[in-house]
């Protein structure tokens, strides 16, 4: 099992931790998962555990905040499970960028609630959920991912699913880890091991094989985003985004020639770090220092159906924000703000939408380990353990610990004005 291995890891690398901990910042970190100190041997003393959760630090020398202890051990537990998800999403990524170079009019389906499909989305779940069970198999494995292959196994659906098996056999030889010839029927298992509903205990998977299918079929950002939940909290995160610039957006207009392609990998307690989708050093990100709100510029969807672009404009005046709203697709949004490309998210979806797990567990993880914070727009984090679905008020937000309270004071107002046009009406 995944977590009795995390346990033995942490155990054998407890001797290093009093100097691992004086090496992380003071700042006060995410509290580990429930029952997470239980299974360290050397756990301290937590202020957010009560009854079971607590146990006494044994012996002198360095004695480690609770909190520091927890992510400096949550940063080693998770080392296999961050290593095998980055790879699962390289491979996912290097799918999808063959489909989109030759997108053709056949590979796009209409699902029930008419959003796009593609060969690339079924296949990239395939790639992800076969190398998460083939490298961590477990006997509780458990993937909550938003494909299903109910219209794969439709009449009519077969040369679409041969399509599927072949590129997924390719993509997993190609890479020379995998001498495999899935049949068609162990692609739709693969993607059918996605079901699960996820909840607050245990652990899940979460995937969105590929996350802005519009900007995908466009030929703009897409991102290929794989978290794990431990006890109902996002423990790590990968984003892999095959049409990110490694160069900071603004940059990358100045210099188109940079290498395109990102992964951003993020693990509790251990930082976000960036490199390239085709394999460079990983380098530590960061959230934009900007403290002056005047000087920030702000990400939103590039769909104005996904998020009220009016309601972002209103706030980001509101704050004196000057530059222009920079708009693209996906979890890629997360991944730019993590590094500093701009300094605000702003989502807003339109009344009725549920969000999903799987459209920000990656990108929150990735954005709050480089140092920022993801709310919704009354300032509560997020909440991973419900199930599929996020509860929430009103919209998302994400900025930097800095800027965070000036941003929800502007998004309240602005809320409250465009609730009292709308009574006025
Ligand atoms: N009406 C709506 N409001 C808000 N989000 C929506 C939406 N319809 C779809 N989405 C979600 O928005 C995601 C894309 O986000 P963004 O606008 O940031 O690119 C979609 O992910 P998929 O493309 O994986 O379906 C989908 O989950
Ligand atoms: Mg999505």
């Amino acid at each position: 099992m995944a977590a009795m291995g995390a346990a033995g890891a942490a155990g054998s690398i407890a001797p290093k931790i009093p100097r691992l901990v004086r090496s992380l910042p003071p700042s006060s970190r995410p509290h580990p998962p429930p029952g997470f100190l239980k299974r360290l041997p050397f756990a301290g003393n937590c202020r957010h555990c009560s009854g079971d959760d607590r146990r006494g630090v044994g012996g002198a020398g360095v004695v480690p905040t609770a909190a520091a202890t927890a992510a400096a051990a949550a940063s080693m537990v998770y080392e296999r499970e961050l290593a095998v998800a980055k790879k699962a999403a390289s491979l996912a990524a290097r799918l999808c960028k063959s489909v989109q170079k030759s997108i053709l009019q056949s590979d796009v389906q209409s699902k029930s609630d008419k959003s796009p499909v593609t060969v690339a989305d079924y296949g990239s779940q395939a790639v992800v959920s076969f190398v998460l069970e083939k490298e961590l198999s477990t006997s509780s494995f458990s993937l909550v991912a938003e494909e299903e292959s109910g219209d794969l196994r439709k009449d009519g659906a077969q040369e679409t699913l041969n399509r599927i098996t072949e590129l997924v056999n390719d993509t997993l030889s190609a890479d020379g880890t995998y001498k495999v010839s899935l049949t068609a029927d162990d692609i739709l298992a693969a993607i059918d091991r996605g079901k699960s509903e996820g909840g607050p205990s245990g652990q899940h998977w979460v995937l969105d094989p590929i996350d802005g299918t519009k900007g995908f079929l466009r030929g703009d950002q897409y991102a290929i985003a794989l978290a794990l939940l431990d006890g109902g909290q996002v423990v790590l995160g990968v984003l892999g985004c095959p049409n990110l610039p490694l160069a900071a957006l603004h940059d990358h207009k100045h210099s188109p020639q940079s290498p395109v392609g990102c992964l951003f990998s993020a693990k509790l307690g251990a930082g976000t770090h960036m490199e390239l989708l085709d394999g460079s050093s990983p380098t530590k990100v960061q959230v934009s220092a900007v403290e002056d709100p005047a000087d920030a510029s702000f990400f939103e969807s590039f769909e104005a159906a996904h998020s009220s672009h009016d309601l972002s404009s209103s706030i980001a005046k509101r704050l004196g924000v000057q530059a222009p709203p920079v708009r693209i697709d996906s979890q890629a949004k997360y991944g730019a703000l993590a590094r500093g490309d701009g300094a605000i998210y702003l989502r807003f979806p339109h009344k009725g939408y549920r969000e999903k797990i799987w459209d920000h567990a990656a990108g929150s993880i990735v954005v709050t380990e480089a140092g920022g914070v993801v709310a919704d727009a009354a300032g509560k984090p997020l909440d991973f353990s419900k199930g599929k679905y996020l509860d929430l008020d009103t919209g998302i937000v994400s900025t930097s610990q800095k800027l965070m309270p000036a941003l929800l004071s502007a998004v309240q107002a602005s809320l409250r004005e465009t609730s009292e046009s709308v009574g006025r009406l």
